[in-house]
């Protein structure tokens, strides 16, 4: 049961043409009933959706080779050999893959703009294995490139030369799980929805959800230190993360996989991997604390007039829903453009230039009805939001959550995509974006806006016909420059991958980029962990 509340007769009487939800409005002549917002459901949010069109669909128009300027020298390693070959396919057999098709996906990233020439990919399922592996990758100083779901946005899960490709894959048991704590311990390998749909089962839910959790595994989630929808509720994975077993460089094994609460005993150095994505280690085992399934949840669409307003909306979201609140995402009107004309997703609501998606998780229905109602009453009689509806059932809640996860699909049909990821202080999010449409005038096909109001973390997205130098020229330095000026961040939750990391600098000193480098050499002396990643070419 969904229901639509407006401020205007008019637009009451536009929404009751789309479809025949209960109504609110600010009038109070007709309320949404306890029952619209208290119907009890299971789950929260349309991954499993997204995720498969991801997997069907990849990405849209563009080159597949990196460009000249992210694409470093290849440097000195090895090449693979038959007596390497033989050596892998003993202690791997049947899973030391070799065959070029079966290969193609794996040398491809999901936005399909970088693409590797590996021969040779390897599917351990051990740690063991993996640490087998490294040791001898080490001694023959041969690259290697770990790879999980294969859905990073930044060119980090893909090879950029010959690397080895060692896929977490088939490193997906659930090794334990504490139904007293929430405490989950699994390899590397399980990919995200089962481990979902895993704890859903037992009532308990992971603190991660993301667009492309069909396909995306937990041990590349950490690697790349994955945000996501519910982070504004449970905190970042360096929270959540509470023990790792990582494979270092040279085939050593660090078990750090405590799964305790506290721990300071000396240095924390599991954080150390969380986002280092593959460059100093290989994780192959995680534990998570995992919170209680929400026993009621509720999902607002809402449409804003300004990102003013939008923002207004959020303070007051803050201060009434408090405790419950778990996520606060936007979008704007051209992301809503881009959902009609290319997935055939209608808007829900009238047409504003920006919208918001609010998601309540709490345990006690009655109780977070009423907060929710009386937080939308206000929002309605200050003029802070013109249009909306609620839905409480499943399938509502998953169309809803659509209208924001599958903005990225959408975004794929729309031409080659200029990706950024940006933390900014929430007040200038939507600032960045204004500037840039300004900015670069009619030179882009659609410039886009949303993200996770909660977390100060934009998207921005830029499409064009096909890749443009001269386009790429316009936005870069400048919004990296545009980002350092307010101490924001070039790399929010995506990572710095092959594509970003010569702009780290924007976003950190040098003393902190040459420490990272001193890290670097001291877990990984070769540099055969995922090189050209991370790290920017020339440490100043
Ligand atoms: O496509 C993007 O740029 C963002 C993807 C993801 O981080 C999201 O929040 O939807
Ligand atoms: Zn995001």
């Amino acid at each position: 049961m969904a229901g639509i509340f407006q401020r205007t007769p008019k637009l009451w009487t536009a929404l009751r043409h789309l479809s025949p939800h209960s109504t609110l409005s600010s009038t109070a002549t007709t309320r949404l009933s306890p029952v619209d917002l208290h119907t009890p459901f299971l789950t929260c949010s349309s991954g499993q959706f997204v995720a498969a069109t991801r997997k069907l669909h990849g990405a849209g128009a563009g080159g597949l080779k990196p460009s000249p300027a992210a694409a470093p020298e290849r440097l000195p390693f090895s090449r693979v050999t038959q007596e390497d070959l033989v050596f892998f396919r003993k202690i791997l057999p049947g899973r030391t893959i070799t065959d070029p098709d079966l290969l193609e996906s794996s040398n491809v990233d999901w936005l399909k703009t970088v693409r590797g020439s590996s021969e040779l990919l390897l599917r351990p399922q051990t740690t063991e294995e993996v640490s087998q592996v490294l040791s001898y990758c080490n001694s023959r100083n041969l690259a290697v490139n770990p790879q999980g779901g294969n859905t990073g946005l930044v060119g980090g899960s893909v090879p950029v030369y010959d690397e080895i490709i060692l896929s977490t894959a088939l490193m997906n048991n659930i090794l334990t799980f504490d139904s007293i704590s929430g405490i989950l311990t699994c390899q590397a390998g399980c990919v995200l929805e089962n481990l979902s749909l895993y704890l859903e089962e037992r009532d308990y839910i992971m603190p991660l959800d993301l667009g492309a959790k069909g396909s995306c595994q937990i041990g590349g989630n950490v690697a790349t230190n994955a945000g996501g929808l519910r982070l504004l509720r449970y905190g970042s994975l360096h929270g959540t993360v509470l023990g790792l077993e990582v494979v270092l460089a040279d085939g050593r094994v660090l078990d750090c996989l405590a799964a305790l609460r506290k721990d300071n005993t000396g240095y924390d150095l599991k954080q150390l991997f969380i986002g280092s994505e593959g460059t100093l280690g290989v994780i192959t085992a995680v534990s998570v604390l995992c919170p209680r399934k929400p026993k009621s949840v509720n999902v607002v669409f809402l449409g804003c007039e300004t990102f003013e307003q939008l923002l207004r909306t959020f303070q007051l979201c803050k201060g009434m829903l408090g405790e419950i609140l778990s996520a606060f995402e936007f979008l704007d009107s051209e992301c809503m453009r881009l959902l009609n004309t290319h997935l055939k997703l209608s808007n829900p609501i009238s047409e504003c230039p920006f919208y918001v998606v609010i998601e309540t998780s709490g345990s006690d229905p009655t109780h977070d009805g009423e907060k929710l109602h009386n937080f939308l009453e206000e929002a309605m009689t200050s003029s802070l939001v013109t249009d909306g509806t609620v839905a409480t059932e499943e399938s509502k809640i998953k169309t809803l959550w659509s209208m924001r996860e599958r903005v990225t699909e959408a975004l794929t049909h729309d031409g080659f995509t200029y990706k950024y990821d940006i933390s900014l202080p929430v007040e200038q999010i939507y600032q960045l974006v204004t500037d840039m449409r300004q900015h670069l005038g009619d030179r882009a096909r659609s410039v886009v806006g949303y993200g996770h109001v909660g977390d100060g973390n934009l998207h921005l997205n830029i499409t064009s016909p096909a890749k443009d130098p001269s386009l790429l020229a316009a936005i870069e330095p400048f919004i990296y420059e545009w980002t350092a000026s307010c101490q924001g961040s070039i790399s929010a939750e995506h990572g710095l991958g092959l594509k970003k990391r010569n702009y780290i600098y924007y976003s950190k000193p040098s003393q902190a980029v040459a420490l990272m480098g001193n890290i670097k050499a001291m877990l990984d002396p070769k540099g055969i962990l995922n090189p050209y990643k991370t790290l920017p070419d020339n440490i100043k």
